[in-house]
């Protein structure tokens, strides 16, 4: 893994480690090696690292981590590269991040690339740079710069990092034969004043400013967080503290975040991202053996508040876009909303000038159907209506070339109610964004019966190239957001009816980590819109619902959110939801005593008795419904592996990246405790089907240890 090379008077130690060069323990192992003896062969006078293939080191291996350490330690064999008597030069390209730049800093010289990037993203993993990253980089850059990019986690370009100081040279040709001729101008010059262990903190006197300023800064940028808490700490140590304690310091505040949940739960996340679009369906299709379509352009059916953020998603990468709406007034309104969208993006620096410009010159609006004859893809995004869904799809598929694929953006419907409108059922699937669409990471992409592996494999293909996280997942009522997340709204709702206020709920669910509480989440996107399914729904099923209506088909129901918006508060858009607001459309929501009113009045005319709710109960309601729902979606096989649900509820529903997702905090809980909850809480409302334990869940549960949650499905699922 790495291999010992002597060119003259230069040994070179190249690692290769594919694909990344992550620093493993055969790695770590020939590092060490490989240094000693450099320094035993006498014709050796300086020694280079560097990395073979696309990279040097982008980190130590994050798989080793949660198992029994193996030594040595990348501390170790950093500080034998720093004890070399011969000079050492790590020359980087690619991405020297996280242990790679802490090789590269124990090292007496680094050179590197000029396209290269370094960084320490090891906060992201909930984690600290524990091989002296974090005392060592304020000796070269100050702590200022120091502090923000450990507890940032960003990369750093080539020419940023010379300025910083945390290079000595950028390379523009061919970097092993510029670093053989650097390490041959440097041998035989003192190393002491290169050795960053005995050289000082320029501005240790400032540190308890700089400490401060730091600190509340990612209190409120990483609210909950504890790895950015270390960090600093550590960095704080390494301007306080003799060397040799500070590495001490850095160690055990390393120890910490090694084994906490946080860390656990992120470095999930991190294999999570990078497993959760790789899709494969029942039929053994998948992302390795299905060639996507080349999509080149799009229709976007429908430009309201979805429609309009769509057709930015695909303008803004160059994919050209129709949109069609009912009428001119109201497609020239969401034109303009699109130029106006794309001004604040400039404005925030997301985009520029010339960017929003040729966006907005691939964009054309049209009033009739006919135009998309000739388009790659259409995305439906009118209103969630069956039947003009049906109608639509059936005037696209005669429309529209055999090729077109004919996507819909519904968040609940059955896509296969909506394929078999059309003659091409294999062509039809559901992409479904997130509002605020052209914001939000997530696309969860929807797959039919009889959707084809080829349609999949598209639709999972341009949401990458928008720069979506995609996920795929297959039909059902509310696929897998909405179906969980349902089981959110309604306890949170029962709760107010039994003794809770909004505040409440929302308080205890964002002290979790979620981005916002559910009657922050309603007001932001508006009562009406679910009072709206709510009385079609009845309408469909010929029920009448009335302020006395406690149960549905045998389900409970609070009327609460229905006299709220009797009571015109729509949310943030009047003014006035389950908060108040000081105007119509303003962001700041303040606990409202007509809500208490409200909802006194409302248990009083219902004779329900309140309670104090307690905030476990919350958290257990709330998470513990969802993640029951969470095994029967992976029982039925509508998300594929628990990463796909988790990445769906952190990118789509503020689900806190450090607890991993519903499903991974459920493995951190305990499966034996979330049953049992389950369990108590289907004894006590039995009108709540939804608390009904899932099958999967009750199998895992019974087993005598803990099923590892990358087991989950292969284990039980299979045998239901
Ligand atoms: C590098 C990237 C930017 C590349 O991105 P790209 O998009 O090109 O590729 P992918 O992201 O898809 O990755 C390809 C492939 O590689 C896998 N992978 C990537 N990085 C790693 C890695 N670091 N380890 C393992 N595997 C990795 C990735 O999963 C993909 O494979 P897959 O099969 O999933 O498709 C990008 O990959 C990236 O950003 N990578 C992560 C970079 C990173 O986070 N680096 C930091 C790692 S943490 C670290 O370095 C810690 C250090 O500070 C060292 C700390 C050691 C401390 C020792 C101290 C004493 C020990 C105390 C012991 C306590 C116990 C006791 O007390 O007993
Ligand atoms: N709003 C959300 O948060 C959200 C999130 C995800 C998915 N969705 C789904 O996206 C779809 C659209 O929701 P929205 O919030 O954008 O609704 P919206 O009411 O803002 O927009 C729907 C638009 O479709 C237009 N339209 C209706 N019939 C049409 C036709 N025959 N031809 C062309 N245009 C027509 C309407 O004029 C309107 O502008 C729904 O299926 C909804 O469930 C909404």
């Amino acid at each position: 893994m790495v291999d010992y090379i002597v060119d003259g008077n230069i040994a070179v130690l190249e690692i290769n480690n594919p694909p990344v060069n992550a620093l493993s323990i055969h790695v770590r192992e020939g590092l060490l090696t490989g240094i000693q003896k450099a320094n035993q062969d006498g014709s050796v006078q300086a020694i280079v690292i560097i990395g073979k293939g696309s990279t040097f080191p982008s980190g130590a291996d994050i798989r080793e981590f949660g198992k029994p350490p193996k030594e040595p330690w990348l501390t170790a064999v950093g500080e034998a590269i720093e004890a070399s008597e011969k000079p050492v030069i790590s020359a980087l390209h690619g991405t020297a991040l996280g242990g790679g730049l802490e090789v590269a800093l124990f090292s007496h010289y680094r050179i590197a690339d000029e396209r290269s990037r370094v960084g320490f993203p090891e906060v992201k993993l909930g984690l600290l740079p524990g091989a002296q990253g974090t005392i060592r980089l304020p000796r070269l850059t100050g702590l200022a710069v120091a502090m923000r990019i450990i507890t940032s986690g960003d990369h750093i370009n080539a020419p940023e990092a010379l300025k910083y100081g945390i290079l000595d040279k950028l390379i523009s040709g061919n970097l092993l034969q510029e670093a053989k001729t650097f390490a041959k101008s440097v041998i035989g010059k003192p190393l002491d004043n290169r050795r960053l262990s005995k050289i000082a903190v320029r501005d240790a006197a400032t540190v308890d400013k700089h400490f401060d300023e730091a600190l509340a800064e990612v209190k409120r940028k990483y609210k909950g967080m504890i790895a950015p808490v270390n960090c600093l700490k550590s960095i704080r140590g390494s301007a306080k503290l003799p060397f040799v304690e500070a590495a001490r310091l850095e160690a055990a505040l390393f120890r910490e975040l090694l084994t906490s949940a946080q860390s656990a739960a992120l470095r999930y996340s991190f294999f999570a991202d990078r497993s959760a679009p790789r899709w494969k369906l029942p039929s053994g299709a998948s992302i390795e053996n299905t060639k996507p379509d080349i999509i080149k352009s799009v229709a976007v059916i429908g430009a309201g508040t979805m429609g309009s953020a769509i057709a930015i998603c695909f303008i803004r990468v160059g994919i050209p876009v129709l949109l069609v709406e009912q009428n001119d007034k109201l497609l020239q309104n969401a034109l303009k909303n699109i130029g106006q969208i794309l001004q604040g993006s400039v404005k925030l620096n997301r985009i520029t000038a010339d960017q929003r410009k040729q966006s907005l010159q691939i964009l054309r609006g049209e009033t009739s159907l006919d135009i998309v004859s000739d388009v790659d893809l259409v995305v439906e995004a009118v209103f969630e209506n069956l039947k003009l869904k049906q109608e639509i799809f059936a005037r696209l598929d005669k429309i529209c070339k055999p090729s077109a694929l004919l996507c819909s953006n519904t968040s609940t419907l059955d896509i296969d109610k909506i394929a078999v409108a059309t003659n091409r059922p294999g062509k039809v699937a559901g992409m479904h964004f997130f509002a605020p669409a052209h914001i939000m990471k997530l696309l969860e992409n929807v797959y039919g019966t009889h959707t084809s592996p080829s349609t999949v494999a598209t639709i999972m293909d341009i949401g990458k190239r928008i720069g979506k996280v995609s996920v795929l997942v297959r039909t059902c009522d509310g696929f897998v957001a909405n179906r969980m997340n349902r089981m959110v709204g309604n306890e949170a709702v029962f709760m107010l009816e039994e003794g809770a206020l909004p505040q409440d709920v929302d308080r205890v669910l964002e002290d979790f980590g979620m981005a916002m509480g559910p009657f922050r989440v309603t007001d932001l996107s508006g009562s009406d819109v679910g009072w709206r399914i709510r009385q079609e729904r009845a309408k469909e099923q010929g029920i009448q619902l009335t302020y006395e209506t406690r149960f549905v088909n045998g389900e409970r129901y609070s009327s609460l959110p229905d006299r709220l918006y009797e009571l015109g508060r729509y949310g943030q858009k009047t003014g006035k939801g389950w908060y108040r607001y000081e105007k119509p459309f303003a962001r700041t929501a303040y606990p409202d005593p007509e809500i208490t009113d409200v909802i006194n009045s409302h248990c009083r005319s219902l004779g329900i008795e309140r309670r104090v709710i307690p905030p476990q109960e919350i958290i257990e309601r709330c998470l513990f419904a969802a993640i029951n729902e969470g095994f029967k979606v992976l029982e039925e096989g509508v998300a594929e592996k628990p990463e796909n649900i988790d990445i769906i509820w952190q990118y789509g529903l503020g689900f806190p990246r450090y607890r991993g997702g519903p499903m991974f905090y459920a493995s951190q809980v305990g499966l034996k405790t979330i049953y049992e909850r389950v369990c108590y809480y289907y004894d006590a409302f039995p009108h709540s089907s939804y608390w009904a334990p899932s099958d999967l869940l009750r199998k895992l549960a019974s087993h005598s240890t803990e099923v590892p949650i990358d087991q989950w499905t292969s284990k039980e699922r299979s045998r239901l």
